[in-house]
């Protein structure tokens, strides 16, 4: 439905048509009253309707006028159903009993004729409403319905569901206005939200939508998702509950005891008699309600009851959130599901008011209109009834209304949280572009918009306080007058006069004050709503019910045309099949954004592919427990990822359970652990936020040291090297070789030269393996794609030709005839930089001398030794060197970094002389 036509449908719900309807309710509703007190004066009691069952009826009757049209004024649209069919059914109603009068007395009375003005007016708004119907249908778009009517309930979730309509990805104009319809309201401050923009806060505003769009009958049915979270778990929040109850029901009992206690107080003291119990009693009830009484009990009750369930609903929150699968990670925004998570604490609030708050005191009021139609006659009643009416009118209006102004305070708070969240977490990266000032500016706009908001949602609040002020003074006014004439008209007592008195203060107190509670709860349901959404939010990722436990059998791992896409539209990997057998090394290379880092993640099962399966050991990863399996995976990522905590914490969550010696070797494996000595607090050093104390290197060396620790049977590394510099990573190879001995290993890599003794590269390109095989069989492999990323390769690295390649390739099959050597021997030899040559040349460590690279902290290699390569050799003086490290046969750090040109022939050749030499049988050293 377009935006235009939806705009014309508002247009006609509150044109012409809309009013008349509100009128004829109004009409119907003095009509009736007209008509009661008609009957009432012909009466033979004027005064007391007991008297007259018919008239009370029509008074009483008028109520239902009151309300539709009450009902109207905030109407989504003056044409529903909701108000046809009541409409209809009166029509009918009036016509037969008019039919029923006019057989019985064929003259013409004024009762007779009222019926027939009612029965007019009636038809109107039927013919009316009919016809609008009519015209909307013909329209072709149901003009007159309600959005429910119209419009699909829930919008599918691609995230949940997984049925996500490729074509409704991009917003039609209804969703478009979802997303804008917040600040469109005029309640609403203008805002410019940057973020609107985002898919993921676009698709939440359109699952709200579709929340707030279902009918009110499913919406309530929709809080039921909170039951689990919020019932009580022990007997001890069971006794909470039942003391609150029975707290309730004392409560509730008091409210009617006590006034009319005080009645028979009164009733005794006009008679001049006293009965001390009577006014103990009085006393004891008023008590009993008092803060030490009910109240005291309530609170006591409700605040350790509270207190229980909001911390059990946040470690099921919790829960539920880490067992969320990638996808939604992915696309989450971290500070708004603590938001969430916190703010959706209310919806244990909410269900304790609404039990507690509103249940009784609509009780008390239905229990006040029989008491009072009991004891008073239906003036007083109807006097009760018509405040009610009006009082919970103004509760739905503040609700309603409220509620709209905090789901857009909400976005807005929520907006700025996660500006300051992210200006805090990205300090560095603010201060490195100097937009300090504009992070400044952004953040106090975002602080303005939701101040805005914040004043407009009290000053409304306090408006309605103020005019349900108005409408309890006019009830009062009228009970006040009406009991005066009954005690003048010698009906009633001053006992009963001061019993009505107190009892609508008990009455009537509560009903205003749920009018603050509508306004809580309009937040509460807001924030109920977010977290609603978020625990409807289901996993696609999960163990199957009663799924066997993953048992490993060596690492044979076996993709079978695997078909994958992230959003359901763009093909990311394309019947991808190859095979691992345990303890091979798989190496995949491939353009950048061609679907290596998917394939590893379908590995992971981070996700299911859509069509195809992954066999390890000969077990559908996706049919055994996912915890069991993930057990025997090991990740070196290419961006560490790590807590904030001391780098021995860190390093120990590879194996929760390892001793502090255990993560000592495994730093030494890492070649991690003489830098780790040289920290302040050594293993108890924090990484810090972001772990922006440790250098690139340094966080790679930790992760690897952490995957040592873990032991894994399957490894994957994703570029796991490539923050180290040449020499640190050549002392790292062997550890990497001790640790993929004997598992299947995956490796990611761009730098061709560390994968070329892998058993098997696998070429990706658009999500496709385009080749598989060897290094030297994808060489011999015509113009390949592998062949010709080599040759680019080993272009950018320096000027190679194609003879070169070759000579390269006949070392790696020289390397690959066994030419096995203890890697650990090659750490003798290692490369020294001679910066005034601007030269890294390589050395023995017999050889070494003051300045030598090895004499450097490692650790700062990345920093010391790669930036005196880059900034005295690198661009001061071009390279000089791109030497092959002997122990891998591939090629430095220099020939493998793309931006650096201008190395010479002779080192090319020597590069690839020298990897003839290699001792790597692997080849990968340098992962
Ligand atoms: N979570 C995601 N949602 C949507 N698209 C994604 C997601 N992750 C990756 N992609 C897209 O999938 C494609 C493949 O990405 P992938 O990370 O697998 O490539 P890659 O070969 O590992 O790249 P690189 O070598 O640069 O790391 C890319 O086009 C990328 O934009």
């Amino acid at each position: 439905m377009g935006k235009k036509h939806k705009r014309e449908r508002k247009n006609v719900q509150r044109s012409g048509l809309f009013f008349a309807h509100l009128f004829g309710n109004l009409a119907l509703f003095a009509l009736s009253l007209s008509h009661a007190i008609l009957l009432a004066k012909s009466g033979k009691d004027r005064l007391s309707m007991r008297a007259d069952p018919g008239a009370s009826a029509v008074l009483f009757g008028s109520l239902i006028w009151l309300v539709f049209f009450l009902g109207l004024t905030d109407a989504e649209n003056a044409a529903g159903y909701e108000q046809l069919i009541p409409w209809m059914l009166s029509l009918v109603t009036y016509a037969i009993s008019t039919a029923i009068s006019t057989a019985t007395d064929p003259r013409p009375t004024a009762n007779i004729l009222v019926q027939w003005i009612r029965m007019l007016i009636l038809l109107g708004l039927v013919v009316s409403t009919a016809l609008l119907r009519q015209k909307g249908t013909s329209d072709g778009a149901a003009a007159a319905g309600s959005p429910e009517e119209t419009e699909p309930l829930v919008v599918p979730d691609p995230q949940t569901n997984g049925h996500a309509d490729p074509q409704k990805d991009d917003f039609d104009d209804d969703d478009d206005k979802s997303v804008k319809s917040y600040a469109s309201d005029e309640d609403q401050p203008d805002s410019k939200d940057e973020d609107d923009d985002n898919d993921a806060k676009k698709e939440e505003t359109k699952q709200r939508k579709a929340l707030r769009d279902r009918p009110w009958y499913q919406y309530i049915a929709s809080f039921a998702i909170f039951i689990p979270y919020v019932r009580p778990r022990t007997s001890r929040q069971y006794f909470y509950l039942t003391i609150m109850v029975i707290n309730t029901v004392i409560a509730s009992a008091i409210t009617v005891g006590q006034p009319l206690m005080l009645r028979g107080v009164i009733d005794d003291l006009t008679q001049r008699e006293f009965k001390v119990w009577k006014i103990l009693a009085y006393v004891f009830l008023r008590f009993a309600s008092s803060n030490s009484g009910t109240q005291l009990i309530r609170n006591m009750a409700s605040y350790r009851l509270n207190t229980e369930l909001h911390n059990t609903l946040l470690t099921l929150c919790f829960n539920h959130v880490m067992d969320l699968d990638a996808r939604y990670h992915i696309s989450k925004n971290t500070p708004s599901t603590w938001q969430i998570m916190d703010r959706g604490r209310s919806v244990v609030d909410l269900l304790q008011e609404v039990c507690f708050d509103h249940i009784p005191v609509v009780a008390d009021l239905v229990i006040a209109l029989f008491v009072v139609g009991k004891l008073f006659g239906a003036y007083l009643c109807f006097v009760v009834a018509t405040t009610m009416i009006l009082l919970s009118w103004s509760n739905r209006i503040t609700m309603t209304k409220k509620t709209k102004m905090r789901r857009y305070y909400v976005d807005l708070w929520r907006n700025w949280y996660s500006h300051m969240n992210e200006s805090f977490m990205h300090w560095r990266t603010v201060s490195e572009f100097n937009n300090l000032v504009h992070e400044k500016k952004r953040h106090e706009e975002k602080t303005e918009a939701f101040t805005t908001v914040s004043i407009k949602q009290q000053s409304f609040r306090n408006y309605l306080a103020a005019i349900q002020e108005v409408v309890v003074t006019a009830g009062f006014t009228f009970v006040c007058i009406i009991s005066a004439m009954e005690i003048a008209a010698g009906r009633l007592d001053i006992g009963q006069f001061v019993f009505m008195i107190t009892y609508w203060g008990r009455i009537i107190s509560p009903v205003t004050r749920i009018a603050g509670f509508a306004s809580d709860i309009a937040e509460e349901l807001v924030d109920a709503e977010k977290l609603m959404l978020l625990l409807e939010k289901k996993p696609r990722v999960t163990t199957k019910p009663n799924a066997p436990k993953f048992v490993f059998k060596g690492g044979h791992v076996k993709f079978e045309n695997c078909d994958f896409s992230y959003d359901g539209i763009r093909s990311v990997t394309k019947n991808v099949s190859f095979e691992a057998k345990p303890g091979d090394m798989v190496a995949l290379v491939g353009e950048t954004g061609g679907g290596k880092s998917t394939i590893f993640n379908l590995l992971y099962r981070f996700f299911d592919p859509s069509s195809g399966r992954v066999l390890v050991d000969g077990q559908d990863i996706s049919d055994v427990n996912l915890q069991s399996y993930r057990h025997v995976l090991g990740l070196v990522p290419q961006d560490t990822i790590l807590f904030n905590t001391s780098i021995l914490k860190n390093i120990r969550y590879g194996d929760l359970n390892a001793t502090k010696a255990e993560v000592i070797e495994a730093c030494k494996a890492a070649q991690f652990h003489d830098k780790v000595e040289k920290f302040p607090k050594k293993y108890l050093q924090k990484v810090g936020e972001l772990a922006q104390k440790l250098s690139g290197g340094e966080k790679q060396r930790l992760a690897i040291a952490r995957a040592i620790l873990k032991k894994p049977g399957i490894l994957l590394l994703d570029e796991a090297t490539s923050a180290v510099d040449s020499v640190t990573e050549s002392k790292i190879q062997a550890s990497l070789e001790k640790l993929s001995e004997g598992r299947t290993t995956f490796v990611i890599a761009h730098r061709l030269s560390t994968i070329m003794g892998a058993d098997k590269i696998l070429v990706v390109k658009n999500g496709e393996i385009v080749e598989a095989g060897n290094h030297q069989e994808l060489l011999d492999h015509g113009n390949g794609a592998y062949k010709e990323l080599w040759e680019a390769q080993l272009k950018l690295s320096g000027g190679k030709t194609k003879g070169q390649t070759a000579e390269v390739a006949k070392g790696i099959e020289e390397s690959a005839h066994g030419q096995e050597q203890d890697l650990m021997d090659l750490d003798d030899s290692d490369t020294k930089v001679d910066a005034e040559k601007g030269e890294i040349s390589e050395t023995s460590n017999e050889d070494k001398g003051p300045g030598q690279v090895d004499d450097v902290d490692h650790d700062n290699a990345d920093d010391e030794a790669s930036k005196t390569v880059t900034t005295t050799v690198g661009l001061v003086t071009p390279p000089a060197s791109s030497e092959v490290n002997p122990r891998k046969g591939s090629l430095t750090q220099e020939e493998q970094q793309p931006r650096r040109h201008g190395v010479s022939k002779d080192t090319s050749e020597s590069s690839s002389a020298k990897s003839v030499e290699s001792k790597n049988s692997r080849g990968y050293g340098t992962l």
